[in-house]
């Protein structure tokens, strides 16, 4: 596809992302007398840092992409995916979303104490389904997260769910709708090996419908298996950008040093 065919779903210029801390230094730092005095003299409090996660990040991502983020422990990609989400604010530049972004597992938050089942119908009619759309297909839904495949789960609590029960069925949740685009932290990581070949073909159809998928991951195999695109974070700022094995032989590369 030509480059001026192509259309835009994220783009991000020169965002920063800063983290603001309230903890404790001094115990005199906490008391009232100085909070008050601090309002007087409107100065902030000593006690918040800031972390500066995300240093001033550029890219554009198009329709139909799969775009894998990598990079090491407290790079900054899950971060990126939430300010993408619009679930954080951009102290700098600036993050403009076709639609609204779906973080996975943040938009179909489930209640621990509902069944499997009443989770899918609430998280699909939050997702904007109609009611009727939602009863057709919570069975479908279920049967795609394989959590009753050893007995009926979905008419229990989730609370009696293991870890990734509960990451397979918001998965599945979230993926049942077709979105613009598609954000996906690790989700994929948790299900075991079957679970995660069906969720990457998902995956697939969902970028063939042409939305555009981010997908976080520390699994090279799953970066390469589910994205033709792999951006690499390392301390807040793009490292590298561009076909997955190109990024990913350079990340590898640094990763051994
Ligand atoms: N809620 C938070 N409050 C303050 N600092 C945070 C918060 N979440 C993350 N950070 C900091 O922001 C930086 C980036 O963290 P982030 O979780 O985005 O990294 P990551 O690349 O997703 O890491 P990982 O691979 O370990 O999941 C880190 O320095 C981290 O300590």
């Amino acid at each position: 596809m030509a480059d001026n065919e192509r259309v835009p779903t994220v783009i991000a210029d020169d965002a920063h992302i800063i983290y603001k801390i309230v903890g404790a230094i001094g115990t005199n730092q906490n008391s009232p007398l100085s909070a008050f005095k601090r309002v007087l003299t409107r100065t902030n409090s000593a006690n918040i840092r800031e972390v500066h996660a995300v240093k001033g990040v550029s890219f554009v991502a198009y329709r139909g992409e799969a775009i894998g983020l990598i990079g090491s422990n407290g790079s900054g990609k899950s971060t990126l995916l939430r300010a993408v989400a619009g679930l954080l604010p951009v102290a700098k530049g600036a993050i403009f979303a076709a639609g609204q972004p779906s973080l996975l597992g943040v938009n179909a938050a489930l209640m621990a104490d509902l069944s499997g089942e009443r989770n899918v119908e609430l998280g699909c009619l939050a997702m904007g389904m109609s009611p009727s759309e939602v009863k057709a297909r919570t069975k479908e839904i279920i049967d795609f997260s394989g959590i009753n495949e050893r007995g009926d789960f979905a008419s229990l609590p989730m609370r009696t769910y293991s870890s990734g029960m509960g990451a397979r069925l918001r998965f599945s949740i979230a993926a049942a709708k077709q979105h613009d685009v598609l954000l996906i932290d690790e989700a994929l990581a948790t299900g075991d090996a079957k679970f995660r070949r069906r969720s990457e073909a998902r995956v697939r159809e969902l970028r063939a419908q042409a939305g555009t998928v981010f997908l976080v991951s520390h699994s090279e195999q799953t970066i390469r298996d589910t994205c033709e695109r792999a951006i690499w974070l390392e301390s807040g700022s793009i490292r590298a950008d561009g076909p997955t094995e190109d990024v990913l032989k350079e990340y590898e590369t640094f990763s051994k040093k």
